[in-house]
């Protein structure tokens, strides 16, 4: 695993469940997750080969990175990329035309909630696809996408998703402050509304999101007062449209 950051060692903290042994390659790592291998150099490891290179260093890098690893992958090895944005293409073709399988995970894997999208290429079908998809089965809920592209979309709505969230929720929690409740107050209300709301939406055979919304709202109530403040205008739709879409752009950039 060539870096292990916030998203990699999320990753890494549900992928030890399974049988696999990892070794990870980060120069600034103090210590491995518990029974993973840690070396702060790759030419630690140069003479050794592994099933699965795993890319989770920025996606900037992968260019001057990555072609070192190529030599280091098993006849019938692959590599796993969780960069934003890198093609199929690209990353196997710095692996010399290794099979590529392209996974877009999300943060709250680090709590075994996250959602995920997943994709490879030709060589990648089968064997491969189907051993990325286990290993991200155990993170929260993987889902096979059709297509490459689909992977920049589940990018833009699910894997920049919770940095959404969190503003928002940093925000309502700020608002919550001005109206006199102190942060903890605050950051139990917000969050367990949140968590409430979405918990009511996740059952299964619950209504649609605008009934929810609706069964909220009562005629000339308070929501709907909140309701109109909030998006009366559809500055919210029209902000989560222009939000989906800059964050698809980049990792259209960053192919
Ligand atoms: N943070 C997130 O929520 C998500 C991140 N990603 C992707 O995950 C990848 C990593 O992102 P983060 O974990 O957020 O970044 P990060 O900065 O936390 O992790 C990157 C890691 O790479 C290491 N690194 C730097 N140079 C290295 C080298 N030469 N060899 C090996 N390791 C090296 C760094 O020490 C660091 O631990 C990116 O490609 C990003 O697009 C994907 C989905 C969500
Ligand atoms: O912000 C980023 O580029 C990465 C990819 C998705 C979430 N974090």
């Amino acid at each position: 695993m060539v870096g292990c950051g916030k998203m990699g060692g999320a990753l890494l903290s549900h992928w030890m469940q399974g049988n696999e042994q990892f070794t990870v390659v980060d120069p600034a790592l103090d210590s491995a997750p518990d029974g993973a291998r840690l070396v702060r150099d790759r030419s630690e490891i140069a003479s050794e080969t592994f099933d699965v290179v795993i890319v989770a260093i920025k996606p900037q890098m992968i260019d001057d990175i990555l072609p070192d690893y190529a030599s280091m992958l098993s006849e019938n090895g692959y590599v796993l990329s969780i960069a934003a944005g890198c093609s199929l293409s690209r990353l196997s073709r710095l692996m010399g035309g290794a099979p590529a399988v392209r996974v877009m995970p999300n943060l709250p894997a680090a709590v075994g909630k996250g959602v995920s999208g997943l994709c490879a290429d030709d060589k990648g079908q089968g064997p491969a696809l189907a051993h990325a998809e286990a290993m991200m089965g155990r993170t929260g809920t993987a889902v096979v996408v059709d297509s490459e592209d689909k992977i920049d979309r589940v990018t833009a709505v699910a894997g920049s998703g919770p940095g959404y969230v969190f503003e928002i929720a940093r925000a309502y929690v700020a608002a919550a402050m001005e109206m006199g409740f102190d942060e903890d107050e605050a950051r139990a209300l917000v969050l367990g509304t949140i968590e409430g709301a979405t918990a009511m939406a996740l059952e299964p055979g619950a209504a649609g999101l605008e009934d929810l919304r609706n069964s909220v709202t009562s005629k000339g109530g308070t929501t709907a007062a909140g309701l109109d403040a909030l998006n009366g205008d559809g500055t919210i739709s029209r902000k989560m449209r222009e939000t989906l879409k800059a964050a698809y752009n980049r990792a259209v950039e960053l192919r």
